[in-house]
């Protein structure tokens, strides 16, 4: 196992298993420049070594993350704020498009910023008590990070302008409900769930899991002519890799192997 701590994230390298600690907990993991920064840099870092299969990222402490770091925000003028929405807007973009699955494991609160992030993730599993929302209304702004566009996508047009206009936060259950998170579990039981999630998406093909994420990706974004089309071009190189030739032997001898 090895461990990197940095000034706001730390890292935990358990293979095939890759965490990420956003690491401020005193201010329940807010996030500034520097935070955008060292995340990037450890998902890149993961994306490049090939023991991690599959990315998890986390807060430490009791919240996943309550958002920017609004102390931040009285010394930003409108360039500084373009500045500084565009780092976290292609910091998300690159944690959506990292050739990996990432796992958002939301322990706590997941607010404006911090939802925006769980939100670039491809699964969110959160514990019961956690609760999530796009606050910045009540701060006279609106979210910059992504989630004017990717919240409407995740629980349709009407929720995700309820969520937006009123700023409220909704709890976990409530979040699986309309689709926001796919699991909510036991608070005591979130890392052992994520793990044996994580797990079980590691021990599936490379080659597919990176394929699959891209053609969801892409082709919703997309015609569903175009999509098909894309599934369809991909599929047949997917059918050509030694992991399928040797996954699709296994099974079909499987029963020879029997007594
Ligand atoms: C320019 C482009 C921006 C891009 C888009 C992103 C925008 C955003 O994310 S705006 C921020 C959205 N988030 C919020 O509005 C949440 C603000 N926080 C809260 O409402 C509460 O802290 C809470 C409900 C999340 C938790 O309440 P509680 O359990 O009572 O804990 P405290 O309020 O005492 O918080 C502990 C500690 O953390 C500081 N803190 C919390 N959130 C932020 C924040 N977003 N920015 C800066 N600091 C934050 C809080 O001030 C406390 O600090 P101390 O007083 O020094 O202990």
């Amino acid at each position: 196992m090895t461990r990197e701590k940095m000034e706001t994230v730390s890292m935990k390298k358990e293979a095939p298993l890759g965490w990420i600690y956003l690491n401020r907990p005193e201010k329940l993991n807010v996030i500034n420049e520097k935070m955008i920064d060292e995340l990037r840099q450890l998902v890149e870092q993961m994306e490049k070594d090939n023991e991690v299969r599959v990315i998890i990222i986390t807060g430490n402490g009791k919240a996943f993350c309550a958002g920017a770091d609004i102390s931040h925000f009285k010394t930003l003028n409108p360039e500084g704020a373009w500045l500084f929405a565009k780092k976290g807007r292609e910091l998300m973009d690159y944690i959506e498009n990292v050739r990996k699955p990432v796992i958002a494991m939301i322990n706590g609160y997941a607010l404006g910023g911090g939802l925006e992030i769980a939100m670039a993730c491809d699964i969110r599993i959160a514990s019961d008590d956690s609760q999530v929302g796009l606050p910045e209304i009540t701060l006279g702004i609106y979210p910059g990070f992504g989630g004017t566009q990717r919240l409407p996508r995740l629980v349709g047009k009407g929720k995700a302008l309820e969520m937006m206009f009123t700023g409220d936060r909704i709890p976990s259950m409530e979040a699986q409900r309309i689709g926001l998170i796919e699991r909510v579990v036991p608070k005591e039981k979130l890392e052992e769930e994520t793990r044996n999630l994580a797990m079980k998406i590691a021990s599936q093909s490379q080659t597919s899991l990176a394929e699959i994420k891209l053609l969801v990706n892409k082709g919703t974004d997309s015609s569903l002519d175009a999509g098909l089309n894309m599934e369809s071009l991909g599929w047949s190189l997917a059918f050509t890799t030694e992991e399928a030739k040797t996954r699709i032997d296994q099974f079909l001898n499987k029963g020879k192997n029997k007594g």
